[in-house]
């Protein structure tokens, strides 16, 4: 069953079109992640949906009700949309339980009760009630932005890039925790980022904006290893993309001869391949010698060690065109500049669409 649907949505500012066309549809209870690069109409799509802003054309509906036909729209308060701004926007000047129950009736009997079990929603401790948001961590303002938002019980959550402001573990941390929760409550949850690995991380569907249109929308899995284009594959992650003569399930590239799940495709066209599917290992010289030489060969040619990673780019020897792949090898045991390898790749190759 679908909580949010957005068809056609059109916006723009003066002579830039943000928004072209957008069709998505979020089902009941699920997350995803809405993630492009820098001005891709990111911001301006969630504040379409929630309500700060009409669209020029196109319509949000939610759970049947339509909140935007054209300009026509539902104000931001009666849709019970949650939003969690970047920086949480907290009330400076009220303590954590006047900003968790801001929108709470003041004088309904049971608000400490829902203060205190909204706290425990998003495991703060109690004691933090009378703190103002000042003398609370980042992670922790975040989670009193959130369960300010949950207190309307609202039907979908928006969450506007709220991790960018934490530290890369905090932000890691703070990002498990509020997935694991809005889970639980079962809450359907839409997150805005630019940030390729938190949308595969926290999402069950993940929508890659560019240009103002929904480039792909599918399942993290699928996007990382299946995207449709370069352009798509390169934005989720680093990629290894070849030119491949394809015939019935296999491709014959730069790295030799690779199965494919694509047995239509005949003639030319383009593989994805991703780091962590290739591995190299020092030349064996001998079998050099001995007229035995390994089908891909190459020299490193750049290396960034990463800590448990190091990244390799290695220029094939077979490649007429020299084409350079990216490896990810165990930082530990990483060669270095100028060392020469053999290249061996395993799992399937991904066969772009025909554009
Ligand atoms: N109020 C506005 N007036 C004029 N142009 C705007 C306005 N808001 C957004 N834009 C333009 O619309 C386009 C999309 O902007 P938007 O903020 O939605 O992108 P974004 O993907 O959220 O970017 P970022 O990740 O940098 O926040 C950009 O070209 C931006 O300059």
């Amino acid at each position: 069953m679908t909580t949010l649907e957005l068809h056609g949505v059109h916006k723009s500012y003066g002579n830039v079109a943000a928004l072209k066309g957008i069709q998505l549809s979020v089902p009941r209870g699920s997350r995803t992640a809405i993630v492009g690069p820098s001005g891709s109409g990111k911001t301006s799509l969630l504040r379409i949906i929630a309500g700060f802003e009409a669209p020029d054309a196109g319509r949000v509906v939610l759970q049947g009700d339509v909140l935007a036909d054209g300009p026509a729209i539902v104000p931001a308060h009666q849709r019970g949309i949650g939003y969690v701004p970047q920086d949480g926007a907290l009330f400076p000047h009220l303590s954590v339980a006047d900003n968790v129950g801001f929108g709470l009736d003041k004088s309904a009997p049971d608000r400490k009760a829902r203060i205190n079990e909204l706290m425990d929603m998003v495991s703060l401790d109690r004691a933090m009630l009378q703190r103002r948001p000042h003398e609370l961590s980042g992670g922790q303002q975040q989670r009193v932005a959130l369960a300010r938002a949950l207190a309307q019980r609202p039907k979908l959550m928006l969450l506007d890039e709220p991790f960018s402001a934490l530290d890369t573990g905090l932000r890691a941390s703070t990002r498990k925790a509020v997935a694991r929760l809005l889970q639980d409550a079962g809450i359907t949850t839409i997150l805005v980022t630019h940030d390729q690995a938190e949308a595969l991380s926290f999402a069950d569907q993940v929508a890659v904006m560019r240009g103002g249109l929904l480039a792909q929308v599918g399942m993290p899995l699928d996007l990382y290893l299946r995207p449709n284009d370069p352009v798509t594959a390169s934005f989720l992650g680093d990629a290894v993309v070849l030119d491949a003569t394809l015939s019935a399930g296999w491709a014959d590239c730069a790295l030799g001869r690779l199965p494919t799940q694509d047995h239509a495709r005949v003639g030319s066209g383009q593989i994805l391949l991703r780091p962590e599917q290739l591995s190299v290992s020092p030349l064996d010289t001998a079998a050099v010698s001995a007229g035995e030489a390994p089908s891909c060969v190459g020299t490193v040619v750049e290396t960034d060690f990463c800590g448990s990673v190091c990244e390799l780019i290695v220029q094939l020897d077979t490649s007429a065109n020299g084409a350079r792949v990216h490896v990810h090898s165990a930082g530990l045991e990483a060669p270095g500049v100028g060392a020469r390898v053999q290249v061996s790749a395993r799992g399937m190759a991904h066969v772009f669409p025909a554009s």
